[in-house]
């Protein structure tokens, strides 16, 4: 099963991020957190941050949306240059709709769901999708602690993905780092988002390294993906 790291830029240093995007090359997807000061008490970045990111690396944008209105924003992402368009669950009014033109329009569509959120509701939405984003820290902040009670319901989408033949990606995003890492592969995650893991590392690009070796050996010996 190939695993994907994906860096967020949360954590880069905002004044610099085409300088950013070259210190993880090697990254599967560059990780992008939209927040707009309503969905979640932080304010980060929008469309026209995004288009400039687009021109300036070849690594595909994974746009994490955590805004209020998914339904009227999200394709503007899309339009934006991103490759990949999660929103949340919580945010968006008519999901089905949305993944429907997210993919339209020529991107992957991924659903997040915070912690409180179960999948369970949602089963039936899972082949409108491309991801699903288990998110293991309250959105809002990166550096947070990993919420290891997620791995559960990290478990239980993984059946549900093999349950319904899919072959949708399961990303975890937030306190993803060398010490729980292992525990998300195990649980069945297989796109990781790291934020402070990899930006706070001396070296950003070999930390990723380290994040997919760690990632492809738990992988290997997961109940889940040896049944594949
Ligand atoms: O979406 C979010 C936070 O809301 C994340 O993408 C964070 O940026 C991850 O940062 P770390 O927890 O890995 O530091
Ligand atoms: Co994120």
């Amino acid at each position: 099963m190939a695993v994907q790291i994906n860096p967020s830029i949360l954590s880069a240093d905002f004044a610099r991020l085409a300088e950013e995007t070259k210190a993880v090359e090697g990254a599967d997807w560059l990780h992008v957190d939209v927040m707009d000061n309503h969905f979640v008490p932080n304010l980060t970045l929008g469309v026209p941050v995004v288009e400039s990111l687009a021109r300036a690396t070849e690594t595909p944008l994974d746009c994490h949306l955590m805004i209020e209105n998914a339904d009227r924003w999200a394709p503007q992402y899309v339009e934006a240059g991103a490759g990949s368009v999660t929103f949340h669950a919580e945010a968006a009014a008519a999901p089905v709709r949305l993944a429907r033109e997210i993919r339209a329009k020529g991107a992957r569509a991924s659903m997040a769901l915070k912690p409180a959120t179960p999948i369970e509701p949602y089963e039936d939405l899972l082949p409108e999708l491309d991801m699903v984003l288990i998110m293991t820290v309250e959105p809002g902040f990166g550096g947070q602690s990993f919420l290891d009670i997620m791995l559960p319901k990290i478990r239980r989408t993984r059946e549900l993905i093999t349950k319904h033949g899919l072959e949708l990606w399961l990303q975890v995003d937030g306190g993803v780092s060398a010490s729980t890492i292992e525990r998300c592969a195990d649980a069945g995650a297989d796109v990781f988002v790291a934020g402070s893991a990899v930006y706070g590392a001396e070296d950003p690009a070999e930390a990723v390294r380290a994040l997919r070796a760690q990632a492809r050996s738990a992988t290997a010996t997961a109940a889940w993906a040896c049944a594949h």
